[in-house]
């Protein structure tokens, strides 16, 4: 056997300490099938002394976690400490610097560093890897890159961010409150540091971009992701869509068209989306994630099992450990960086699919008429509409829910427009699309 793979630990939170508890627990099954043991011998964290439940006495201490890079009998670091730049990229920089491999579940700092990191990591002989930074414990990242590897990938759909798929899903069931809901899934370890990131779809952007580059071979353009977030669902909408057949689900979603000039056109997009009941994202409670991928000769793919938590999440970390321990040299993005091509962000104007589009209206004559003044001006048709009044209190706005027949999505758009600023309009109108 091998000599033993030595390995650093920064970060003893969620992730950190489940990845201790694995080793611990399968370490033997592992090293059989690594071909040789994987040791744990430094690890760093804000506080040393906090109560963790772990004995920490084996290992080496540092203070400073870019001090887990220079450590000769460390041969990978494993940075589960989380932000896009900061104490994380300065350590994974360093690492890769030192000719030492980075194993990470930071999707931040993946989609925005992703290519310099990569880069890096060939320059120096050293592996990039990152299985747990998208989806948590799906095997999605080797998934794409190594199952999948054969054929070209068309699109990329499914439920990315475990924290809003709970809370979407709790609400549905419980018919509970977004703030009470977010609050349980924090304490459950799903939600990010800031969980603003989770409901805001950023997350779910961060991994949308790094399944992107991987299915399509383009570079990482995180920037070209269009997101919005799940913050402005109302308990009522999740009724609505019910009543319709649908569940609410943030998903991302991306794909790849050729442009005019040969080059390649990336649409990324992260949005709350009505899902059919039939469908198989539909299904997906809880923290789950699923995600769908499409090939050109393997067909529809489905990966589906748990995209947070501790145990979950360290099973993919310590995947990426016996690959590198059986010496796995593959690019971090399944092809060397310069052989990741340019892409540009599509205009999604010309997009057909159906809309749900909601508004809170002072409860007035003429207010329905002006809505659908302005739907009718963009070309916009109305299959199907509801307003949910509440007779005894005039004050209040009322929600105006409806849902558009097939059409272009900068119709939408420009009947919006027509809207803006509008004295009818409490808010401002939220727009669900349908998965088609
Ligand atoms: N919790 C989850 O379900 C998942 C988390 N991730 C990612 O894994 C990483 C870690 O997440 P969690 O374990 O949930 O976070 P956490 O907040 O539970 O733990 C973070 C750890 O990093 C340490 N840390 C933070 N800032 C530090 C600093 N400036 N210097 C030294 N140590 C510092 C903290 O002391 C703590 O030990 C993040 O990148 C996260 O996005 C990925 C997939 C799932
Ligand atoms: N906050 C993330 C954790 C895993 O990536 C999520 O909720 O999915
Ligand atoms: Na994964």
């Amino acid at each position: 056997m091998a000599a033993n793979l030595r390995i650093a630990l920064a970060g003893l939170g969620t992730v950190g300490t489940g990845v201790i508890r694995l080793l611990a627990d399968n370490g033997a099954l592992i090293a059989s099938r690594a071909g040789r043991g994987i040791d744990i011998v430094a690890v760093s964290a804000r506080d040393r002394q906090r109560d963790r439940g772990i004995d920490l006495a084996p290992y080496a201490w540092e203070d400073d976690m870019t001090a887990l890079a220079a450590r000769d009998d460390v041969d990978v670091v494993v940075e589960l400490v989380g932000g896009s730049d900061g104490p994380a990229l300065a350590l994974a920089r360093s690492t890769l610097g030192a000719g030492k491999s980075l194993v990470t579940a930071n999707k931040a700092m993946i989609a925005h560093h992703g290519l310099e990191l990569a880069r890096l990591a060939e320059d120096h002989a050293a592996r990039l890897r990152y299985e747990a930074a998208v989806a948590g414990g799906i095997p999605i990242v080797k998934g794409l890159g190594e199952g999948a590897a054969a054929n070209r990938i068309e699109r990329i759909y499914g439920i990315l961010n475990g924290t809003c798929n709970y809370i979407l899903s709790e609400m549905e069931d419980t018919g509970r409150d977004f703030a009470e809901v977010l609050s349980e899934a924090q304490a459950l370890g799903y939600a990010e540091a800031d969980p603003t990131f989770d409901v805001e779809g950023v997350d779910a952007a961060h991994k949308l971009a790094i399944l992107a580059s991987l299915g399509f071979g383009t570079r990482l353009d995180f920037d070209g992701v269009e997101i919005d977030g799940i913050s402005r669902i109302r308990a009522a909408d999740i009724a609505q869509a019910g009543a319709l057949g649908y569940v609410i689900r943030l998903i991302g979603l991306a794909d790849c068209e050729l442009a005019g000039g040969g080059g390649r056109h990336l649409f990324q997009r992260v949005a709350p989306y009505l899902v059919p009941v039939s469908h198989p994202l539909a299904g997906v409670d809880g923290p789950t994630n699923a995600v769908v991928a499409e090939g050109n000769f393997v067909g529809r793919l489905l990966f589906e099992g748990a995209g947070a938590g501790d145990g979950p999440t360290a099973s993919a970390v310590v995947a990426d450990l016996v690959d590198i321990a059986r010496g796995s040299a593959a690019p971090a993005f399944s092809l060397p960086v310069e052989a990741l091509e340019a892409s540009a962000p599509v205009d999604p104007g010309h997009r057909r699919n159906r809309a749900y589009l909601r508004f809170m209206v002072a409860d007035r004559p003429g207010v329905l008429a002006e809505i659908t003044a302005a739907l009718r001006d963009a070309g916009v048709s109305i299959e199907s509409m509801i307003q949910l009044g509440h007779p005894d209190d005039e004050e209040n706005p009322v929600l105006v829910a409806m849902v558009t027949h097939e059409g272009p999505e900068s119709a939408v758009t420009k009947a919006l427009d027509l809207l803006a600023g509008s004295a009818s309009l409490a808010e401002e109108p939220l727009v669900m699309r349908l998965l088609g």
